[in-house]
């Protein structure tokens, strides 16, 4: 036997198994492997079992580069994107034309959703950017000003369900703008709730969800609705005992309390373990309020779950009352956005980077530690095109190299700076009146050139 031989009988003999799966036996000899050895050596997977790891491709429509899904509502899934000619991040709601038609008043819905978001502009109102439609795929685009979170998320991950005291004055002073805003524009919202009610990563409060809004009649006084299609938890007694016409206003400002309710008790004013006994509840509109509440806030959430609607209290008296005007101490410790589950990322960073390294390439090319560009964290507000950004540091590079990609990347910013500055950001937030939000990642960015 030559020595090649021997040597492949030996590497031969090293992967013969015992009895056992996971014991090998370097002395077993060759004649030992039978055919009846095998599936020791490779266990059986069912098919089913199997996961394809695919890798995501980049996908561009327009201008817009998408990223990972947002989340998903009854009329379609919210992407997030980058807008590629302002470097804008931005959220795209796609509806199939398909599904629309299955949705009772879906096409109806969306039509009046585009109208009332194009003229309306407001800071409390989610603005929308961009309408697109693919014939072709028959799919309808909604891009809209990106937003980090929404309340009901946030509520969620809270440990009692709740804002503290002063979060929630916070929430419910932008929401009462909002709401101000849409209703001198003779527009009823009808569907009020944390779910609706979307974070910008600067904690600014944005009312989105227009699907259901009603625009009043301009040429009558009154504000006299006839429908209503909201979410039953948050209707008021008029709409549950089944009234035929009704004060759409006041439907707003009963919303806006059973809302105000839940971000400072957890719960909700009225429960039912089906729709009809809900019904049954918010049509008797007998609730009880937790004796440790806030004087001054029982008083405003009893006026704005007051039965009779044309007693309840207006916007404008809101705007006036006590706990309203009144300063609130930032004692507690504030309810922080939770992270994102689905990418396991607990600052909800972009999630189109990877699609940029797709298309662009990683910075894995670059020289040494002296040749690489400058990384300088910038101060990002997502609904501003980076070039307004001043801190900026542009790296141009050379002719003919690929072009300078925005990149998150901590690995260039000393672990001492990115603790300071976070710790500056999360201060500097917590002093700002409409700040909520308190995480560095989505504002705060490192530039540099990925070539
Ligand atoms: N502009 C946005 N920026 C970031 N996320 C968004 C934006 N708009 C919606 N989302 C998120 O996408 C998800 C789906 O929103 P969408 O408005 O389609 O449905 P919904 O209001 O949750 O449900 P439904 O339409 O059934 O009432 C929600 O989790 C919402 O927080």
């Amino acid at each position: 036997m030559d020595e090649q031989e021997a040597n492949n009988k030996a590497s031969r003999a090293e992967f013969a198994l015992g009895d056992s799966e996971d014991e090998y036996r370097p002395d077993v000899q060759e004649s030992c492997i039978t055919p009846a050895n095998i599936p020791c050596l490779f266990s059986r997977v069912d098919s089913s079992d199997l996961i394809f790891h695919t890798p995501k491709q980049a996908k561009i429509y327009g201008k817009y580069l998408f990223g990972d899904v947002l989340g998903e509502g009854s009329y379609g899934k919210v992407k997030e994107v980058l807008d590629t000619s302002s470097l804008c991040r931005r959220a795209v709601k796609i509806m199939k034309k398909r599904k629309l038609k299955r949705i009772p008043n879906g096409e109806i819905n969306v039509d009046k959703e585009i109208r009332l978001l194009r003229k309306l502009g407001n800071e409390n109102i989610i603005e929308l950017v961009d309408v697109m439609y693919n014939t072709e795929k028959q799919k309808l685009y909604m891009v809209l000003e990106f937003c980090v979170a929404n309340l009901q998320e946030m509520l969620d991950s809270s440990i009692d369900k709740k804002f503290p005291d002063w979060q929630a004055h916070r929430y419910f002073v932008q929401l009462a703008d909002g709401l101000e805003y849409l209703h001198c524009q003779r527009v009823v919202h009808k569907d009020i709730k944390p779910s609706n009610l979307l974070l910008t990563s600067g904690g600014t409060l944005k009312i989105t969800d227009l699907g259901v809004a009603e625009e009043l009649d301009l040429f009558t006084n009154d504000d006299i609705c006839f429908t209503s299609q909201g979410s039953p938890a948050f209707q008021p007694p008029e709409i549950a005992n089944g009234d035929e016409s009704f004060s759409g206003f006041k439907v707003d400002i009963w919303s806006a309390g059973v809302t105000l309710f839940n971000f400072t008790t957890g719960k909700y004013p009225f429960e039912g373990d089906n729709i009809y006994k809900l019904f049954e509840n918010i049509g008797k509109g007998v609730f009880q309020l937790p004796k440790e509440l806030d004087e001054q806030l029982a008083d405003l959430l009893n006026q704005m779950l007051l039965y009779d609607a044309n007693k309840r209290i207006s916007i404008n008296q809101i705007k006036c009352h006590s706990w309203y005007c009144r300063k609130h101490c930032e004692l507690q410790d504030f309810i922080q956005i939770p992270g994102n589950n689905e990418t396991n990322d607990p600052h909800r960073g972009m999630t189109v980077i990877q699609f940029l390294e797709e298309l662009h390439g990683r910075n894995n090319d670059l020289g040494s530690e002296a040749e690489k560009p400058p990384s300088t964290l910038v101060f990002m507000k997502d609904s501003y095109p980076v070039s307004e950004v001043k801190t900026l540091r542009a790296h141009v590079p050379p002719p003919g190299d690929q072009p300078s990609l925005l990149h998150e990347n901590k690995q260039n910013v000393s672990p001492a700076k990115q603790q300071s500055t976070a710790r500056s950001v999360t201060n500097e937030r917590l002093t700002l009146p409409l700040d909520k939000k308190g995480r560095k990642s989505s504002r705060f960015k490192s530039v540099c050139d990925v070539s």
